[in-house]
């Protein structure tokens, strides 16, 4: 390596197997087989695929996984040191390491005399050699071993000289790599340190030490960067930090910081761009909703909402982002609420495609934002209404449809409920009125609405609702509540967008953002010129 070679850090991503033991997850075999070839993908050096001799759907991932082509990774199986009396070759929990085939396997062992003598309850000598053992049995099957020190913090906190005979083990038994856990998280970074280079200083340089932290005392992430900083090279850790408890150290928050804060590698160049969408993959299989405000890859850590920030962000990049977030394979965003000034509207419009905003339309738009904010709506997720409301306040605006009067009718004859909803509109000149049923108010609405609007824009029947949320915003006052709907459309490809309305009637309100959601999508359905031509 050139001295001029960043020091690499093998990243052991335990998403599978750590992360699979929070509370909430229950990965298939086929997850599990999609995020390792995610994984494989961002070029992460080992993957744990789980437990093999806990369940039949981890020995049956062992068992497909060795039928793919891994790029980058290695599949790692994990197991426990030998059961005290047992000889390795006789526990079925080693044999199943064995047999997942793998070419690496990570074991964890107790480091801690407290585990030795109350959990496993079993002599200090023993677990020794359950320790030096197990990982001679394995590397005479030719598996290259991972030890896990488990507890190793506590352990080296209450009695070192053990917890150091313990990692003595594994090395003289042939581990590869000694990692220092914090199973119970509840280190801080300046202890994880000193710890870190305490055991480096009793081993020499020759011995790789790593770590895995968890993430009980908030410090997961920190207590990483820490320990890498004082020597570690090699980190375990989860994507968006998935794990027992609190979580592990949160991969997509330590990677950028080894590559972009201490400067030393930890993917193959170029990798760290898919750091966002790899985030977002897991999710999505594991069923869970991310996490917006994760740093690096959450969508809000690069969005600006206070009207100075997005100020001075048009000014320079830099003024309120400490990277740029296409590194990591995010973007910059612009929210509009009511803490905008003229810059979030200016920068908002230009994302949205609407150029011509001058200074004194800006100025218009944000004083009606705060009005309506101050009314109950809430412009933040729902950017198609803050599109229309820019362009409805353009003094050459021509709206598609105009809305003279709606009914709505809410019945129910004995077990059965009828909606029904009128509406009388203005459609490009020409007056329609049209009538309703639904299941429900705002069904016969919707209804009621696209009957009006197909004859002109045939489009209308891709336009789909994907969400509806309602949201009281001052309970206290019972039922005359002002209430917020927002909804979520799609028109069957790629393309969504959400609207929002408010009030103290439910109806008007869901009225308003059904009216929003079909304009936007017919106004950028249509070609500029039928939208100039209209009276
Ligand atoms: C820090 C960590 O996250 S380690 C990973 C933890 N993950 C899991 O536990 C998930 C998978 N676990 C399982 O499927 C089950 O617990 C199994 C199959 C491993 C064991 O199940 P059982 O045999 O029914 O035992 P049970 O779960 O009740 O108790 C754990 C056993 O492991 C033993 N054990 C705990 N740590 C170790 C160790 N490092 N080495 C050897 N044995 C250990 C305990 O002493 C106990 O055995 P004992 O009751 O004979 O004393
Ligand atoms: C090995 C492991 O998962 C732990 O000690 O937390």
């Amino acid at each position: 390596m050139s001295a001029a070679t960043p020091r690499f850090i093998e990243i052991f991503d335990t998403t599978l197997r750590d992360g699979g033991q929070t509370e909430g997850i229950s990965y298939s075999v086929d997850d599990k087989l999609r995020i390792a070839r995610k994984l494989d993908e961002l070029g992460v050096a080992f993957i744990e695929g789980g437990w093999p001799g806990s369940n039949p759907k981890d020995a049956l991932f062992f068992e497909q996984a060795r039928k793919e082509t891994w790029n980058h990774a290695k599949i790692v199986a994990f197991g426990a040191t030998r059961r005290a009396k047992l000889k390795p070759e006789d526990d079925p929990s080693v044999r199943a390491l064995v047999d997942a085939g793998t070419d690496v396997c990570a074991i964890f062992g107790k480091s801690s005399v407290l585990q030795v003598e109350e959990v496993l309850r079993t002599t200090l000598d023993e677990n020794l050699r359950m320790i030096g053992e197990t990982v001679a049995y394995l590397r005479s099957k030719g598996k290259r071993v991972i030890y896990d020190a488990e507890h190793f913090f506590d352990g080296f906190d209450q009695n070192p000289t053990y917890a150091l005979q313990c990692l003595g083990e594994a090395h003289q038994g042939g581990a590869e790599t000694l990692v220092l856990c914090d199973t119970n998280g509840g280190h801080l970074p300046w202890e994880v340190a000193a710890t870190v280079q305490a055991v480096q200083k009793h081993f020499g340089p020759a011995v790789r030490v790593g770590i895995h932290l968890h993430d009980d005392s908030g410090c997961g992430v920190a207590n990483s960067v820490a320990a890498i900083h004082a020597g570690a090279v090699h980190v375990q850790g989860t994507i968006n930090g998935y794990g027992e408890r609190c979580g592990n150290a949160n991969l997509c928050v330590v990677i950028p910081n080894i590559e972009l804060k201490l400067k030393l590698r930890a993917l193959p160049e170029g990798h760290l761009v898919r750091l966002h969408e790899v985030a977002r993959f897991v999710a999505e299989v594991a069923n869970f909703a991310p996490n917006d405000q994760m740093a690096y890859v959450g969508e809000s850590a690069f969005a600006h909402k206070a009207g100075v920030h997005v100020s001075a962000m048009q000014r320079h990049p830099d003024a309120y982002q400490h990277i740029d977030p296409k590194r990591v394979g995010n973007e910059m965003r612009v929210v509009v609420s009511e803490l905008s000034g003229r810059a979030n509207i200016v920068e908002k419009a230009a994302q949205l495609g609407l150029t011509n905003l001058d200074q004194q339309l800006g100025a218009r738009v944000v004083e009606v934002i705060k009005a309506k904010e101050h009314e109950g709506f809430s412009f933040e997720a729902a950017e198609a209404s803050v599109a229309l409301l820019v362009r409805r306040l353009s003094p050459d605006h021509r709206p598609l449809f105009t809305l003279h009067d709606y009914r709505g009718m809410v019945n129910r004859h004995g077990d059965r409920q009828v909606a029904e909803a009128t509406i009388k509109l203005t459609v490009q000149g020409h007056e329609v009125h049209t009538a309703a049923e639904g299941n429900g108010p705002v069904n016969a609405f919707d209804t009621a609405l696209r009957k009006a609007l197909q004859p002109t824009f045939p489009q209308v029947a891709q336009i789909q609702l994907a969400d509806y949320k309602v949201r009281i915003l001052n309970g206290n006052s019972g039922t005359g509540a002002i209430t917020r709907v927002l909804i979520d459309w799609h028109d069957g490809s790629e393309r969504r967008w959400s609207t929002v309305g408010a009030g103290t009637n439910i109806l008007d309100a869901t009225w308003l953002a059904l009216a929003d959601g079909y304009e936007y999508a017919l106004t950028a359905a249509q070609p500029a010129e039928a939208k100039e031509s209209k009276a």
